[in-house]
This record gives structure tokens, C-alpha cells and sequence, in this order.
């Protein structure tokens, strides 16, 4: 194999595979390429095998076959030498309630042995800054909101500078607002040149924060690349506004238009494979008379790719 192409890439796996005890497969022979400079969405619905890639990813669980590398260096065995070069935010962060936010860092940077502790304090300084919580840092970390804590914890893995973070479902259960802040923090990071490695299981998220992305369902990925490749492979749907629905319904038909709805004034269908142009459809709805009041075909969706790619609806709950 190509050594160059191996080590472009941030992580890389290959046929990375976990079985549980009691026979669970929860990832199943994965190939995973993830490019430097990437903010890399790893998205699937709840059960997935996100986690438990991520876990092996950190060394934390070892896979039942298969090969992973971080960094251009295999994981596990180089997991010591390679860690301190990734952030990682998993299962939440472990924070002491009772102590501010910048007790909390500097307590987390004391407990790690490669940290130096006399640069601690302009460094604590420096992730509180950077999360935004210079003024909140002296508060109790349990009056903190969520979307500040998850914050915090984002904090706790920039004490160090990183090349890659990994980022384990980041805005699960904040509000819109926590939301946000977090997704600007994520962007802001990667135009520092950090690769930024996270999971989710909102479609829309990975939509408006990454440059690319890889679906899983099931412990298998189904497709991995630019998000805008992504979306593009899934046809946009037609979409026509029309008094005469019932009309516009049989035309559309006629001419290979599948999978209509009708709703109100409104008629979407999805486009026939080949050559139709949107426009002759327009024209041949003009031609029966139909009275069109807007024609359109609606950009695909991340979530179209996914429902064409596995048949299957998108698990958005929880
Ligand atoms: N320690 C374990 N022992 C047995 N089965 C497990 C274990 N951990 C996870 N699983 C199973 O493996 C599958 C994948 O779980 P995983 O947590 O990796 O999914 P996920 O995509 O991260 O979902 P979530 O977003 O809910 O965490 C699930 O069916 C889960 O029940």
C-alpha cells in the first residue's frame, strides 16, 4: 500500500470489526478515511457502532479484527506516543460541580503527566478564552448551563495543542443556542487547521458543519466523502405549486415522474433516472393546461442520500 495515502490521512481504518460478548456486532469490517484538514462527520442513527468505533479509535476498547491508525501511527500499539496529539470529548465531560470552571481545568491538566505544569495557568487561560468562558471561568461549574459544561469539556481538550479532535456526539441534548456556540467553536477550530472527528446522529448538523462525512448504519458504513458529494448522488425532488393538483399529478406521471404527493396546492415527486430536464416537464404541464404557479426541484438533502443509499428512514429521535 501507498505509504504517502496512508499517512494523509488522520485516521484511517481498515476493516475494523467489534463483537461483543454475547455476540453483539456492533461494527462490522468498517473502512474509514478520514483527510487531514477535514471537519469528518460520522453520522447514524442511535446503535449505529459510532461510539465503539471511537472507542477503539482512542484505544479505549480493542477491536476483535482489523487495523486502525491515528495520525499515521497504529492504534493501539502506538497509542501512548500518538494520544497526546488528540483532543477527545467522549461520553460527556467528568466535571467536579463543586469547583469553578478553571479549577476544573487546571485539576485536569494537573492529572496529566505530559502537561507542564508551569506554563498550566496561561494555558487554562488560553482554553477558557477560546471556549468563550474567560468571564464565567471563576463560576461553579454546576451553574453552568449545559452548552456551557460541554463547552468546559471542549476546553479540557485544547490544553494542549492537537491535531485532531475527536468529538463524540458534541451538542447531544443542548438547546438550539448551546447548539450553535458549539458548531462555531467546531468551525473556528478547523480553520486553525485542527481535523475535527465527530459523530452525530442530526443529519442537518453535518449538513451545516462539515466538509465531509461517512454514514453507518447498522455497524457497516454505507458512503463516505464530501458532503457535497454526498448530497449530490441523491436526484432532487420536483416540486410544483398548482391549483390543479389532481391534473399536474397524471402529467407528471405520464412522463416517469415516481413517488407523488399531493398536498394541498403543492406536488412533489422524484425525478425519472436519464435525461428528463426539469423544463420539459414544466412544458408538458403547460401544454395540458395545467396552471403552474411555481416549478422547482428542491436541492437533495444528506438525509435523501441516506434514505436512497439504505431504503430506510433516518432515526432523528433521541
Ligand atoms: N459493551 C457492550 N456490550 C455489548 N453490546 C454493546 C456494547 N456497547 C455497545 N453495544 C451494542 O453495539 C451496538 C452499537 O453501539 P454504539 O454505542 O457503538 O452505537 P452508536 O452509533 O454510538 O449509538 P449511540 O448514539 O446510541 O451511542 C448497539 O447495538 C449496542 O447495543
Amino acid at each position: 500500500m501507498d505509504r504517502d495515502a496512508v499517512s494523509a490521512a488522520v485516521i484511517e481504518t481498515r476493516g475494523l470489526t467489534k463483537r461483543f460478548r454475547g455476540g453483539q456486532l456492533a461494527v462490522d469490517s468498517l473502512d474509514l478515511s478520514v483527510p487531514a484538514g477535514s471537519v469528518f462527520g460520522f453520522l447514524g442513527p442511535n446503535g449505529s457502532g459510532k461510539t465503539t468505533t471511537i472507542r477503539m479509535l482512542m484505544g479505549l476498547i480493542a477491536p476483535t479484527s482489523g487495523t486502525a491508525a491515528l495520525l499515521g501511527h497504529p492504534v493501539p500499539r502506538a497509542a501512548r506516543s500518538v494520544l497526546p496529539q488528540v483532543g477527545a470529548l467522549i461520553e460527556g465531560p467528568a466535571l467536579y460541580g463543586f469547583l469553578s470552571g478553571r479549577d476544573n481545568l487546571i485539576r485536569y491538566d494537573s492529572a496529566d503527566p505530559a502537561a507542564d505544569p508551569r506554563t498550566r495557568r496561561a494555558r487554562v487561560a488560553a482554553a477558557l478564552d477560546r471556549v468563550g468562558l474567560t468571564a464565567a471561568g471563576g463560576k461553579k461549574a454546576k451553574a453552568y448551563s449545559l452548552g456551557m459544561k460541554q463547552r468546559l469539556g471542549l476546553a479540557s481538550a485544547l490544553l494542549q495543542p492537537r491535531r485532531l479532535l475527536v468529538l463524540d456526539e458534541p451538542t447531544n441534548g443542548l438547546d438550539p443556542q448551546g447548539m450553535r456556540e458549539i458548531r462555531s467553536l467546531v468551525r473556528e477550530l478547523a480553520a486553525d487547521g485542527t481535523t475535527v472527528f465527530l459523530s452525530s446522529h442530526l443529519l442537518d448538523e453535518i449538513e451545516q458543519v462539515c466538509t465531509h462525512a461517512a454514514v453507518m448504519s447498522r455497524g457497516r458504513l454505507v458512503v463516505q466523502g464530501p458532503v457535497t458529494e454526498l448530497a449530490a448522488g441523491a436526484r432532487g425532488r420536483l416540486v410544483v405549486t398548482t391549483p390543479d393538483t389532481a391534473q399536474a399529478a397524471r402529467v407528471l406521471k405520464e412522463h416517469g415522474v415516481a413517488d407523488l404527493t399531493v398536498a394541498r396546492e403543492r406536488v412533489t415527486g422524484e425525478l425519472p433516472p436519464g435525461d428528463v430536464e426539469p423544463a420539459d416537464l414544466n412544458a408538458a404541464l403547460v401544454r395540458a393546461d395545467v396552471r403552474v404557479r411555481s416549478f422547482g426541484v428542491e436541492r437533495a438533502s444528506l438525509e435523501d442520500a441516506f434514505v436512497a443509499l439504505t431504503g430506510e428512514g433516518f432515526d432523528v429521535a433521541g
